[in-house]
């Protein structure tokens, strides 16, 4: 599926949180929106799940206005994982996964939920109340939610979309690869995929394209080798020293953003590269 935003603008009072942002995530594509604190993000992916109706530009699926959809064919077309999904109440996992879940024949729901919750590596958490979880199981449980309901979309129709806000924030390094291939995958299978990622690298390693955002502007959009650069860092991070180097194997960037010796630098590299690069 390929989502579409066209000079799309989201005002809050007088201040205007977007400012005429256009993106196209097409079919089979990870875009990894990245961009300083307040830049927008969340702003920009509630936009595109339909959650916040923007003053003005356009918004569509397939080439259909998004405002054109009911709420049914929405739920079935795209799934957002959000920055913080509170839960004050005790609730067992897999019934929190068959939440997503809606317009599934009974009988398919429990696989659908089993098979979500492995893939994000909880099979063996279904009976467990989300309230003991820890955040980064609190987190998968969220994602395997988001993902049984693309999956029940795509019972019908092409994969969807995945909206993931800062998926990555409670996971460690392991789960961190894990989140982004599953990610990966969907979009392999013909989903599109449209990702806020605070980290760089990640999203130079894992991204088709990367679009920056600041001040509810698009400052830069394309390829990772384009988009990273020094002179963006410098500008949009206000980053003092900021080093880009090039991985050999894959051609994709790699960012050393503080100010640090080259000897250090040599060290995280080093140490980093191995992890984080394809
Ligand atoms: N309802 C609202 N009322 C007033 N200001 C708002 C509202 N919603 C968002 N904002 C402001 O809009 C700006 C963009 O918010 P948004 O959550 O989209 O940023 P973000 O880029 O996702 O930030 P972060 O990286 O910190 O998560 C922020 O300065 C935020 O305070």
């Amino acid at each position: 599926m390929t989502l579409r935003l066209e000079a799309v603008s989201c005002r809050v009072g007088s201040r205007l949180l977007l400012d005429a942002v256009s993106l196209e995530v097409p079919r089979g594509a990870m875009v990894a929106v990245v961009g300083p604190n307040g830049a927008g993000k969340s702003t920009l992916l509630r936009v595109a799940s339909g959650l916040i109706e923007p003053e003005a530009g356009d918004v569509t699926f397939d080439g259909i206005p998004l405002k054109d959809m009911t709420p049914e064919r929405l739920a079935m077309r795209r799934a957002m994982l959000t920055q913080d999904s509170p839960l004050r109440t005790r609730f067992p996992v897999m019934d929190l996964v068959r939440t997503g879940l809606r317009g599934v024949p009974a009988k398919q729901v429990d696989a659908f939920a089993a098979l979500a919750l492995r893939r994000v590596g909880l099979a063996d958490f279904a009976r467990r109340d989300v309230l003991s979880l820890s955040g980064g199981e609190r987190q998968r449980v969220h994602l395997a939610r988001v993902l049984a309901q693309l999956e029940a979309g795509a019972l019908s129709d092409t994969p969807g979309l995945l909206l993931l806000d800062e998926p990555l924030s409670a996971q460690d390094l392991p789960r961190q690869a894990l989140v982004l291939d599953i990610a990966r995958e969907h979009t392999r299978r013909g989903g599109s995929c449209l990702v806020v990622l605070h980290d760089l690298n990640w999203a130079a390693s894992r991204a088709d394209s990367i679009m920056v955002l600041s001040q509810g502007r698009v400052c830069a959009t394309g390829p990772p080798h384009a988009v990273l650069t020094p002179d963006m860092l410098k500008e949009t991070f206000a980053v003092a020293a900021p080093r880009v180097h090039m991985h050999d194997r894959s051609g994709r960037p790699f960012v050393v953003p503080h100010d640090i010796t080259a000897a250090q630098a040599s060290e995280t590299e080093r140490k980093a590269a191995p992890c984080i690069l394809p």
